[in-house]
């Protein structure tokens, strides 16, 4: 049976079970701030197993693009490794939200397997939870046992762990005891020799858990103890890969008909064979995997970056072609070259793939690109390393340097080392790695409280479409604190006009009014497994009664004259540029928006214009928002609605239109375009390989501006007047400006002097080197002045400074020339390195260079970076 066989039958047969087949959620999730990628069928469906939304179908099946490559399940290291683990990877799963339990969902999984596909019984085995000891008390799971006990032999059944047997959503939340499927592999005369019983849950290649069955019937709460669920709920999750394995007579989830077609791609342009040495085998099951974890996210709109979960997807692409480049010598970018092959292979069951064909390819070969130059440096720098090593062991931190500053894979590190007769300090290494992550960790980490339940009865429903106040009464709320933020309150309300941050669209801010007139502030709205969750800094003094909940409604009618004008400018663009135009990102606020979209070089001034003529025509225009609530998906795209990639839709959407076009969206808008009152564009350019962003501002952002370029008018019209006094004052002032600009080179020399005292205080040392990274608010000559004055007959330091000047960017570095010698540094390439975060280059002699560059946003980011090449 090949893979799109079962994955058919699989749905199939629990719609035969009066399971409603739904499709996969987004693998990349866009506003949970726990989780960034799907790791597990359940999390799209985590507010019903919450009791937060009722489910409109109890039986619910489907197949759940996952990735596991970060937080709880990370599998990353382990993939190419093993035949069985991936970092992207299908999980099929049938759900139960309170309809049926433990009965239907193991005698159904067990006809499934035995009976449709057919898996040989005495092949099978099922683990059931052996109870705990611990604080909870947890009883074996008996009821369980005894119906797996009607059918299966006590012998294929074995009691496991709460490791491996209870479930657990989080640190609080929905848990419960899981009996998993395992299924041996292994050729009869291996089965002889030694029991599978013994193999299961013990890495075995061939004896491997393909299903798991949770049964949620606890609450974990905040202070660690248990409460019993009102609903019980299932949960199922089998791999798929795994399970074609399993009927597919192969030994491998490489040999099955999802992998095969990948791997003689990889051959065809690697020109490597798939089964002669172990090494290339890696390289090549690595690039397979990896090939489908990048492309999903990317057609799931999450494009490779340096932050979140762009990083991640970075990483994962960098991990592929430093094994190509590594094992199969691949020193040009090739895999962008699979998507071809990925697509034809997937394309029908997530047609994603195929819209995005294009975008994947362009953003995965440019990545491939940069990365393969990074490499090249990298190597480099680790030669310089391994030169400077005293005795055979490199030290540990210096590895981490390279891989967190270059991007320069450890594990490759360590090869080179090897093959050179050297070793890595892998507990520097770690160490380093360690103090990285807990000073990331500490910033982030918020404790939660339980919830106080103050009315469990009360619906909860929004009305901020309509309404920009309305009575209210607390449904619950909790207290939550972190590092970063301090003590706040959650609340949500029965109903409420706060919109949550969503869409791209901030929440809004406003108020909230008890009846005695106690006023407490509304600071951000946000929406948490489906829910609408208003912060406060504090509680109200009485929790109970009726309050008035006011929407700050200033920013709000900002906020929407905005939205809307996103709406417009994707219209305009897909006008203007052609209809590949997709929106890819968008951020809207009160002040200004931006919006990011798919298009490939950029835009000229003419094409500008025409977009924003477009967008104010359609202001003039005075076209009034037909908007459309409860639409049902299918009719609202046979409308030719637009919806977005890797946005997750419920069964019915909600419409809106201004003129001709149609789209999907949540978020809220004037009531009439003419509210925008006037659009402008402010910046147009890339933000990655294929993707521009346009920043624009539209109403009284507008008014503003116009009203300060009008003044500056008004001023030159105003000396125009007299043309003999204009032409007077314009040589006065130039005079007085060449006056002015000796004067402020005299004063910036003293105030570098006085500076010079200040800064000699503040040099750090390490290692025999004195330094200082700073961002001085100086002009370049001020800087070399400084430098040069400060390194007067000094031998060990080393200077890197910043400035910002007329909305450009300067770094400079001076190093003592007994350092340059000493420790082999070059300011030079010191500047050009750093020179990328602002957006710019440079360089000079190897004890003193500058570089310029256009976005002094970026100095922070440089400073940084110098501190810890430094550290
Ligand atoms: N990284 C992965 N690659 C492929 N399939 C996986 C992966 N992780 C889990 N699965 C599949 O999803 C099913 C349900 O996931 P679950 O979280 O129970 O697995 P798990 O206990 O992490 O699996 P394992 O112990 O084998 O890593 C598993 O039974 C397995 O078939
Ligand atoms: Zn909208």
């Amino acid at each position: 049976m090949n893979s799109k066989e079962i994955r058919k039958q699989f749905l199939a047969f629990f719609e035969g079970k009066k399971h409603k087949i739904v499709p996969s959620a987004p693998m990349v999730i866009k506003d949970d701030p726990t989780l960034l990628f799907t790791n597990a069928g359940m999390n799209q469906f985590k507010e019903f197993f919450l009791g937060i939304n009722e489910p409109k179908n109890t039986r619910v099946v489907d197949t759940q693009k996952c990735l596991r490559v970060s937080g709880k399940h990370n599998d990353l290291e382990e993939v190419g490794k093993d035949t069985y683990h991936h970092t992207m990877f299908e999980m099929l799963g049938n759900w139960s939200f309170g309809d049926y339990f433990k009965e239907e969902a193991i005698t159904w999984a067990w006809e499934l397997l035995t009976q449709v596909f057919k898996i040989e019984k005495d092949s099978l085995y099922v683990s059931v939870f052996e109870g705990s000891e611990d604080a909870d008390m947890l009883e074996k799971d008996n009821e369980a046992y005894a119906i797996w006990n009607k059918i299966v032999p006590a012998d294929r059944i074995i009691m496991g762990n709460k490791k491996d047997n209870f479930w657990e959503m989080g640190d609080q939340g929905p848990c419960g005891p899981c009996s998993e499927i395992h299924v041996d592999l292994r050729s009869d005369e291996e089965k002889s020799k030694v029991s599978g019983a013994s193999l299961v849950n013990q890495d075995h290649p061939l004896v491997v858990e393909i299903w798991n069955l949770v049964f949620m019937q606890y609450n974990r709460k905040a202070d660690g103890s248990l409460e019993s669920l009102p609903a019980k709920h299932v949960d199922t999750g089998m791999g798929f890969e795994r399970l074609c394995m399993a009927l597919q007579g192969v030994k491998s989830n490489y040999d099955t008909d999802v992998f095969t077609p990948l791997i003689r791609e990889i051959e065809i342009i690697t020109d490597a064979k798939y089964g002669k040495t172990e090494e290339a085998d890696i390289a090549i099951r690595v690039i397979a995997d990896h090939i489908r974890a990048v492309a999903f996210s990317i057609a799931d709109g999450q494009l490779p970056s340096n932050t979140g979960a762009g990083y991640v997807i970075r990483r994962i692409l960098r991990r592929a072609v430093r094994y190509g480049f590594t094992f199969l010598e691949t020193k040009e970018p090739f895999m962008y070259r699979l998507v071809n092959v990925l697509t034809q292979n997937m394309g029908e069951a997530f047609p994603e793939l195929r819209e995005q064909k294009q975008l994947i390819e362009n953003v995965i070969k440019e990545e491939e690109h940069s990365f393969l130059k990074t490499l090249d440096q990298g190597l480099v720098l680790l030669d310089s390393i391994i030169e400077k090593t005293k005795g055979d062991i490199v030290d540990g931190r210096k590895a981490f340097e390279l891989y967190d500053t270059y991007g320069f894979p450890i594990d490759l590190t360590a090869l080179i080392l090897n093959e050179k007769g050297f070793s890595l300090d892998e507990a520097g290494f770690n160490v380093a790695m360690q103090e990285q992550k807990n000073r990331s960790k500490t910033a982030s980490e918020t404790s939660k409280g339980d919830w106080e339940i103050l009315h469990s009865d009360l619906e909860q429903e929004f009305v901020g479409y309509d309404r920009l106040e309305a009575d209210v009464k607390i449904v619950k709320y909790r207290k939550v604190e972190s590092k970063k933020r301090g003590v706040q309150y959650q609340l949500v309300f029965n109903l409420t006009p706060f919109y949550a941050e969503g869409g791209g669209q901030v929440g809004d801010k406003g108020y909230l009014e008890s009846p005695d007139g106690d006023v407490v502030y509304i600071i951000d709205t946000k929406r948490e497994n489906n829910e609408i969750v208003h912060f406060t800094k504090n509680l109200p003094k009485k929790l109970e009664g009726t309050f008035k909940a006011v929407v700050d409604s200033e920013q709000r009618r900002r906020t929407e004259a905005n939205h809307t004008a996103t709406h417009l400018l994707h219209q305009a663009l897909r006008e203007v540029l052609g209809t590949h135009v997709e929106q890819k990102g968008s951020a809207v606020h009160s002040k200004h928006l931006r919006f990011d979209f798919s298009h490939f070089s950029k835009m000229t001034k003419e094409e500008l214009e025409a977009v924003e003529d477009f967008v104010n025509a359609r202001i003039s225009g005075q076209l009034p928002l037909e908007e459309h609530r409860n639409v049902p998906v299918s009719e609202a795209l046979e409308n030719g609605a637009m919806a977005l990639f890797g946005e997750k839709y419920g069964d019915t959407v909600r419409t809106i239109r201004f003129g001709k076009s149609i789209e999907l969206c949540g978020g809220t808008h004037v009531n009439n375009t003419s509210d925008l009152w006037h659009f402008k564009i402010k910046s147009e350019g890339a933000v990655a390989s294929g993707i521009r962003r346009i920043e624009a501002i539209t109403n009284d952002a507008v008014k503003d501006l116009y009203a300060e370029n009008d003044k500056s008018l008004n001023e030159i019209v105003g000396l125009l007047g007299n043309p003999q006094d204009t032409i007077k004052a314009v040589s006065q002032l130039q005079e007085e400006n060449a006056e002015l600009k000796k004067q402020v080179a005299a004063l910036l020399k003293d105030k570098a002097k006085n500076l010079k005292g200040d800064l000699q205080n503040e040099l750090q040392e390490k290692n025999g080197v004195r330094f200082l990274v700073k961002k001085l608010d100086l002009d370049a000559a001020g800087i070399k002045d400084l430098s040069f004055e400060m390194g007067q007959n000094q031998t060990d330091l080393f200077l890197l400074f910043a400035t910002e000047q007329d909305g450009k960017a300067l770094l400079s570095c001076y190093i003592s020339k007994e350092l340059v010698a000493s420790k082999d540094l070059n300011a030079g390439s010191i500047v050009r390195e750093l020179g990328k975060f602002i957006q710019g280059g440079g360089g000079g002699q190897p004890f003193f260079a500058t570089a310029g560059g256009k976005n002094p946003a970026g100095i922070p980011e440089a400073l940084e970076k110098a501190k810890e090449y430094l550290n």
